[in-house]
């Protein structure tokens, strides 16, 4: 059976022929006229691209509004007919012509058939590539890619298409419509078309129940009485004399007050039957009392087709004559009737009334609550009954922050590819013109709609706990990521930060650029409660957040928020070196089989959480009693490979950072990375597999004079290597680059700024990476593969704080790790060192000065350094050696070919042994009395040990005496 409801028809502005440029009110004078005058009931909604043509379509009348609370069936026009757009299930088969592996084929068709965001497609992609291992695929995938704006639109997550989410042509349906429109049919003149292929299909259903009904009548008419229809009244009349009839029907009635329920009863079940439908008791019953007057109190017609009639008849009430049928204290909306032609509908409900519309179908509901695609199904459910205005008791759909978003979308001037920007300005525009209030408006992505109660800032305390910790950053590929920490101890009544509320708060603290697409909470408890108990009790706090399906519990406070930097704390218990916030299991993976012999003390009762004695009590050889601390992997699984944190020597504090893999972006710099942003002059089409092997090298090797700087075993060749360290240890005058107007000067807001001081000009690499056509193995990507040596931090015995040894051996040029931090501007970093007293933050700052000069003027937000003090990673325990260090930093561009932003990858300058420290020369000028060379690094008393250490001071010889004196007090 067929059964046709809500037709939304993409693109149909396509239908128009092309020189004819969309007239607006030209199509909605056509409507008003022939179907707003008829039927009031109807439902129209549009939207319109920047050129005033139609977008988006969308109108449904009652019958498709039963039939989709029924079926949930929806005619959806194809959206490619027309269009440039290309059409998923040709491009499938074209899939398997071209790539002609079916691996391969299968990665590519998933594109088309499963929703996906922006940025996962561009990381999808990714892999994808990585999976060709012939030019003909290779070329017919670059292609595609090429074209992706024509294909990839309609897969991006998530739109409403009634269940489908590609660019297919449903072809039966598209078929059948397509007999009824022709060849460049005009808008207004379409729809009644497709209005009359629609009333044919209902009608060929009708006539199919009418069949099956008949025969089902003829066989229980035999067996009994009570099955009256409209169908066998139609027969009826057709055979029957105009007095015979009659007879018939008096007949027919004194057999219904036989068979048919008593009055109060249908009565009851006719309001029952309207309840879904926001429709009261009181207009049920007026209007089954106008109904009965009509049909000679006859009950068939009404409770006939589940009340068909009754529901069409209260609808198609005029506002002023639906007496009941709105409830009083409910103010009509305030539609622009230019713009709107006609009151959309005169259905009001509550959203509980919304949820028992559905009851009937109780099963399919709480089918639809788990799958987020029948989610965002339900939310246009919701949509299309509430569409003029909400309830007194439904809640406002929070999109606030959202659509802050969205407006700084609007306002981004970028000419690249991004759907979502697009739909954003339709859908703002679609806002717009309906000229309601857009949280009652039919919402563009169910999924991200967030079904929660108005914020009552008057109730703070009662509603929630503010946050004891939130932290905020975005990643160079632009996404955000969110942390908050919470008590939660379980006498309180524990309940999250409301998510809306935090975001703003991070908002207003942290971000400025960021763009909220995506928003999954994954949440976690160190509760004492069992899993299963937690669970429920965080399902519960979130419920009003419509995130169950989202809601990801954690075991431990460890896997709380696991792509939040983890924060290692350590702290002091008893005066025991302690680890505070390791769940027992990880303490035990952590020290295997010594675990046994350290003494756990439980922490809170609260709590899966201990509290451990990690100074592991040992005899010297001295008969003293000292202590040994050792962790296994300080990156906590974020590193390829585990870096362990030895102090084997005594119980100095150990260093309070989160460890992060990758740089952050903190607030204002210009670092944006989306790969979908990157235009194809960016990257570089011609590598293919591993580009060292390619005889003729890409356009990546351009920068490094048309070689590539590594070698096959993934070392920086040795020429090159030279040239770098050279550059580093013997600089020469002119290897430095001056600026007109140099950012750092400019930074300390002096009236009379001083002249640079010089930046030093340094060789850079270019690596390919994700959007190039080689495989992510490509010998060309080496900082990318992030860390592979095995290294440990330790405490140094020179008094210099933690370093860092390698504890294997290197040969020269080998890639040890890269110097991640958050990405500041020059004068962020300016105003968080004056607010820091002493200065404590600059020991772990970093410029990122190698492109400084060359240019004209910087801008402030393009002038960056790294600050590893709070967010690092291994890197950031590196000590400084004059001279001859064993590591020398080389500029890697990865992301960008421009020099304001890029990697700075540490390489080894010589071959160092197992157990040797790793240093690098910081370039800080010992000498400067003023502390003015613009290094973030201020100068400290140099202990490296050096024969060509650089400072002189008198003061080095106490320092070192003091930490002697000081490391043997502790011991
Ligand atoms: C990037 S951190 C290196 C890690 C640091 N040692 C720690 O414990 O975290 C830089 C700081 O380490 C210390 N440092 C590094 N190299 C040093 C050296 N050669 N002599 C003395 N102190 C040094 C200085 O305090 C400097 O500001």
């Amino acid at each position: 059976m067929v059964r046709v409801c809500w037709r939304r028809w993409q693109r149909a502005s396509s239908m128009v022929s092309k020189d004819l440029r969309w007239q607006r009110d030209e199509f909605f004078d056509v409507l008003r006229w022939r179907r707003w005058q008829r039927a009031s009931s109807m439902v129209l909604r549009w939207s319109v691209d920047e050129e005033n043509r139609l977008a988006n379509l969308f109108w449904r009348d009652s019958t498709s509004l039963l039939d989709y609370v029924a079926f949930g069936d929806v005619l959806i026009f194809d959206i490619t007919y027309k269009t440039n757009m290309l059409c998923s299930w040709h491009m499938a088969r074209n899939a398997q012509n071209n790539l002609k592996d079916e691996e391969l084929v299968r990665s590519f068709q998933a594109y088309l058939w499963e929703p996906i965001t922006v940025n996962k497609f561009e990381k999808k992609w990714e892999f994808l590539k990585d999976k060709v291992t012939t030019h003909k695929q290779k070329e017919w995938l670059q292609m595609m890619y090429a074209k992706r704006d024509a294909w990839v639109k309609s897969c991006l997550r998530p739109k409403f298409f009634g269940g489908m989410c590609t660019t297919q042509c449903v072809e039966c349906m598209n078929k059948f419509v397509k007999d009824y429109l022709r060849k460049c049919v005009k808008m207004f003149e379409c729809i009644p078309a497709i209005d009359r292929a629609i009333a044919r299909i209902r009608n060929t259903s009708g006539k199919d129940d009418f069949d099956q009904n008949s025969q089902r009548n003829h066989r229980q008419n035999l067996e009994s009485m009570p099955s009256l229809t409209s169908d066998l009244e139609g027969r009826k009349s057709s055979i029957s004399t105009v007095l015979v009839l009659e007879n018939r029907k008096e007949e027919t009635k004194v057999v219904n007050s036989l068979v048919m329920p008593p009055k109060n009863s249908r009565m009851a079940d006719a309001c029952r039957a309207m309840k879904p439908f926001g429709i009261s008791e009181g207009q049920t019953k007026a209007a089954v009392k106008e109904l009965l007057k009509v049909y000679a109190n006859s009950w068939e017609f009404i409770i006939d087709e589940n009340y068909r009639l009754l529901l069409d008849f209260v609808l198609d009430q005029k506002p002023e004559e639906g007496k009941g049928v709105r409830s009083k204290n409910k103010k009509a909306p305030s539609y622009d009737k230019t713009e709107f032609v006609e009151l959309p509908t005169k259905r009001y409900c509550t959203r509980q009334q919304k949820k028992q519309a559905l009851s009937p179908l109780e099963h399919s509901t709480s089918c639809l609550e788990k799958s987020p695609l029948k989610r965002a199904r339900q939310s246009n459910v919701d949509n299309l009954f509430s569409d003029s205005e909400e309830s007194e008791d439904s809640q406002p759909l929070v999109r606030r922050s959202r659509r802050r978003h969205q407006e700084r979308e609007v306002l981004d001037s970028g000419n690249n590819f991004d759907p979502l920007r697009n739909r954003n300005t339709q859908l703002e525009e679609s806002f717009n013109l309906i000229g309601e209030d857009s949280s009652s408006d039919f919402e563009e992505d169910g999924l991200k709609l967030l079904e929660v109660e108005s914020l009552n800032m008057d109730n703070k305390d009662n509603v929630f706990d503010l946050p004891q910790f939130v932290a905020a950053s975005s990643t160079p590929k632009g996404d955000l990521e969110m942390s908050m920490i919470c008590h939660s101890s379980p006498q309180s009544d524990f309940c999250p930060p409301h998510f809306d509320e935090a975001l703003e708060m991070v908002e207003e603290t942290h971000i400025k650029s960021c763009r909220v697409e995506e928003c999954f909470v994954e949440t976690g408890t160190d509760s004492t409660f069992d899993e299963s108990t937690a669970q429920d009790v965080l399902a519960s706090k979130y419920d009003h957040l419509s995130f169950q399906s989202e809601l990801i519990l954690c075991k431990n406070l460890i896997k709380v928020i696991p792509h939040i930097p983890k924060h290692i704390a350590f702290g002091c218990y008893d005066g025991l070196q302690c680890l505070i916030g390791f769940a027992r299991k990880d303490i035990e993976n952590i020290f295997g089989e010594t675990a046994k012999r350290l003494k756990v003390i439980q922490g809170h009762r609260s709590s899966k959480l201990c509290k451990v004695e990690a100074a592991h009590n040992y005899h010297s050889s001295h008969g003293v009693i000292k202590s040994f601390v050792y962790i296994d992997d300080i990156s906590r699984g974020e590193e390829r490979v585990k870096v362990s944190l030895e102090n084997g020597r005594n119980a100095e504090d150990l260093p309070i950072f989160f460890y992060i893999p990758n740089n952050l972006v903190y607030k204002n710099a210009y670092v944006k990375f989306s790969l979908a942003r990157i235009s194809h002059g960016d990257c570089c089409s011609h590598c293919f597999g591993d580009c060292l092997t390619s005889p003729v090298p890409c356009v990546c090797a351009a920068e490094t004079g048309s070689q590539f700087a590594y070698t096959p075993g993934g070392f920086v060749k040795e020429k090159f290597l030279e040239e770098c360290i050279s550059l580093k240890r013997e600089p020469k005058q002119d290897q430095y680059l001056y600026c007109r107007n140099c950012p750092l000067q400019r930074s300390k807001n002096e009236k009379s700024s001083m002249p640079c001081k010089g930046h030093m000009l340094r060789k850079f690499i270019k690596e390919c990476w994700s959007k190039c056509w080689c495989n992510k193995k490509c010998g060309n990507r080496i900082v990318q593969q992030s860390i592979t040596v095995k290294l440990q931090v330790f405490l140094t015995p020179e008094g210099k704080g933690w370093g860092l040894r390698t504890l294997e051996d290197l040969p020269p040029g080998a890639f040890v790790c890269e110097y991640v931090g958050e990405i500041l501007t020059n004068t962020e970093l300016h105003e968080r060192n004056v607010g820091s007293p002493g200065n404590k933050n600059t020991h772990y700052q970093v410029l990122l000065d190698a492109g400084w000069g060359s240019k004209g003027v910087l801008k402030d937000e393009e002038v960056l350094c790294l600050d590893a003090t709070v967010y690092g990673n291994v890197a950031r325990f590196i000590n400084h050696r004059c001279f001859d260090a064993t590591l020398v930093e080389i500029p890697v561009e990865v992301e960008t070919p421009d020099h304001h932003y890029y990697h700075i990858a540490l390489f080894t300058t010589r071959k160092v042994d197992a157990m040797e420290e790793l240093t690098w020369d910081y370039g800080i000028d010992f000498n400067d009395c003023d502390h003015d060379s613009g290094h973030p690094m201020k100068p400290f008393y140099c202990l490296c040990g050096s024969p060509f250490c650089r400072d002189h001071s008198d003061m080095k010889g106490d320092v070192r005496l003091l930490t002697y004196v000081r490391r043997r007090r502790r011991v």
